[in-house]
């Protein structure tokens, strides 16, 4: 029985979870939620998630949100012995170091930077640009003699990571003073299963927004 994900495809966390069902080989049907219309909001929803937020998941009545706890959930019950979720108490912890870098450190500064420019015309804030390149150099010192993001093999972090970092793109931030992260990016580009149906497609949707927000002097 397929899984139902609440989504919207230009959301980062949404994509984390298609990533995910996609290296799974995890079917999934999809419900897009309009947030700009505020269907999150309506009573059914509600009832689903009461924090209104995508993705959510229903699997066989269980229903279950934000997008590194489904991620996990997938690969605990659909995963077998997948790489991507390691058992070895060390080879785990990194996965959710990166994890808990990428949802608490990486994606809130680029939230912080970038969505009051596109959503409330604010101005570039050049303290919270400083931060955000801080989380970038983090994220290149992480993969400094690393393959992926945490070791020689794909992992969860590595799905979570790309959603981010090519939003990150997306928005047009350049990349090219972290030369490890440039390599990593292109390396999971090629090698996590269907990335363009999981995240590229997202990602056009995310640069349309962008393009249509964004105040004409910024472009
Ligand atoms: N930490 C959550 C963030 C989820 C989230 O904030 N999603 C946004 C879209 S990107 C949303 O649903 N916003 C609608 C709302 O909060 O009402 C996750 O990773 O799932």
């Amino acid at each position: 029985m397929a899984i139902d994900l609440y989504y919207t495809p230009g959301s980062a966390p949404c994509r984390v979870v298609l990533l995910v069902a996609a290296a799974l080989n995890v079917q999934l049907n999809p419900h897009l939620v309009n947030l700009r219309a505020g269907e999150q909001l309506q009573p059914d929803f509600l009832k689903l998630n009461p924090q209104h937020t995508v993705p959510t998941i229903v699997d066989d009545g269980f229903s279950l949100w934000e997008s590194r706890a489904i991620s996990r959930y997938l690969v605990n019950k659909y995963g077998g012995d997948s790489p991507l979720y390691p058992t070895d108490p060390k080879a785990r912890a990194l996965v959710d170091q990166r994890l808990d870098f990428d949802i608490g450190t990486l994606y809130p500064r680029f939230a912080q930077y970038f969505y009051p420019q596109i959503f409330a015309g604010a101005s570039a804030d050049k303290a919270l640009h400083g931060k955000l390149q801080q989380g970038l150099k983090f994220l290149n010192t992480f993969l400094e003699g690393y393959k992926y993001a945490a070791g020689n093999e794909m992992t969860l972090a590595d799905l979570s990571l790309v959603a981010t970092v090519s939003t990150i793109d997306a928005a047009g931030i350049s990349l090219q003073e972290y030369p490890n992260v440039v390599r990593w990016f292109e390396l999971v580009k090629k090698t996590a299963p269907n990335y363009e149906e999981a995240n590229g497609k997202g990602i056009q949707e995310f640069k349309a927004l962008v393009k249509n927000l964004m105040p004409k002097s910024e472009l």
